[in-house]
């Protein structure tokens, strides 16, 4: 079997100071005597120096479609336009097997070039749990920023920050807040019970058990609501139009951390745009008020954490990297899209 070539690649999305691999998961992998390339990145949050120290290949940013055939090119968030043929395997999230915006045109690429995705969402275990996700920092920051605002004193526009900041600005910003967190069990959930804790908040948790006879009086008693519902079954929405007209209504912040927008599984279907990290809040109603926020790039805001996090979980994957198990499972995935796509072709020849 040839030595695996793992290649990290430069993010192009200038806000995306998140990465796959953090040096110290990176020493692991070349100790491990796997050849981990890196690619200059002036945006991430490691500085590229301290993958050289940990015996990386440092070379050009973007320089990725100069690799070795064989080398698995690893990322986070969408690759440029160019090139049209993709003739690698690559890591990363591809959001491409839902039917999103030039999702058929990626996978063209990869067929044409004879390339294969590896979906970091679709790298899950025998029991089809995910391996490696950002979720708890996507509710622990989707919880901070709405207490943050609930209290008047969330800073805009957002910038990525480090979660001792944070914390101190949830610690020092005071005020009783009956909060609700719905998805409570799941990783977002846990991640927003820890930012409410660290505001002195004792949050109601709902998960499945508590929705299924949904209490809608309840929900609206609670004044910040923090939704972190990861459903792949329709449900009956958790709020319509008609209870945010509710004249009773005591929710104020409405923190939307699974931004289902325009997706059958939305369990919150009362606004259709997101929003970011320049108008983070949207108000919705105004008598009585109710402030949106839904940002889909939460865990950018804490890239430092949630890198580690991340990379963490991914470590032990890249260790085992193979054509069987999670890695096997993700290749079947994107053979699988391509036929429901109807595009076909694809197969990764691994020489
Ligand atoms: N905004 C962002 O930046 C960002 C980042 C990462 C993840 N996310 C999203 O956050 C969501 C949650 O991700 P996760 O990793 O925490 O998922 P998860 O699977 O770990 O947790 C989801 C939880 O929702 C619960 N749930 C499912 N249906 C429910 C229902 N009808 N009522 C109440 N609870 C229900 C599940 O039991 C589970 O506990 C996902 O949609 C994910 O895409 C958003």
């Amino acid at each position: 079997m040839t030595q695996l070539h793992l290649w990290l690649r430069h993010e192009s999305r200038s806000t995306e100071r998140r990465t796959p691999i953090v040096p110290a998961d990176a020493a692991r992998l070349v100790e491990n005597g796997i050849t981990l390339t890196v690619e200059e990145s002036p945006q991430r949050i490691f500085p590229t120096e301290e993958y050289e120290a940990a015996g990386c290949r440092v070379t050009a940013a973007g320089s990725w479609g100069t690799a070795p055939r064989d080398a698995v090119i690893v990322g986070l968030k969408e690759l440029p336009d160019e090139p049209a043929e993709l003739t690698h395997r690559h890591i990363y999230f591809g959001h491409a097997y839902k039917g999103q915006p030039g999702a058929e045109a990626l996978l063209h690429r990869f067929v044409a070039g004879g390339g294969a995705l590896l979906d970091l969402e679709y790298l899950v275990d025998d029991e089809g749990r995910r391996l490696a996700a950002f979720g708890y920092w996507a509710g622990y920051i989707g919880a901070a920023l709405a207490v943050l605002h609930h209290r008047g004193v969330l800073d805009t526009p957002l910038r990525p920050t480090a979660k001792q900041e944070l914390e101190e600005q949830l610690r020092t910003s005071g005020g009783e807040v009956s909060a609700l967190v719905v998805g409570a069990l799941g990783r977002s959930g846990r991640g927003a019970r820890v930012a409410l804790g660290e505001a002195g908040i004792a949050p109601t948790c709902w998960d499945l058990a508590e929705t299924r006879a949904l209490d809608r009086r309840a929900l609206l008693d609670h004044e910040l609501m923090v939704n972190t519902v990861l459903t792949t079954r329709p449900v009956p929405p958790f709020l319509t139009d008609k209870d945010l007209d509710d004249p009773d209504r005591r929710l104020r912040t409405l923190s939307d951390v699974t931004v289902d927008v325009g997706s059958p599984m939305n369990v919150l279907p009362i606004y259709d745009t997101t929003t970011d990290w320049e108008h983070p809040v949207r108000r919705l109603r105004e008598r009585p008020p109710l402030d949106l926020i839904a940002i889909d790039n939460l865990p950018s805001l804490l890239p430092r954490e949630a890198s580690t996090d991340f990379s963490g979980s991914l470590l032990p994957q890249l260790l085992d990297f193979g054509v069987t198990g999670p890695w096997g499972r993700c290749l079947a995935r994107f053979h699988e899209a391509l036929r429901e796509s109807g595009i076909g072709g694809g197969e990764f020849d691994d020489d």
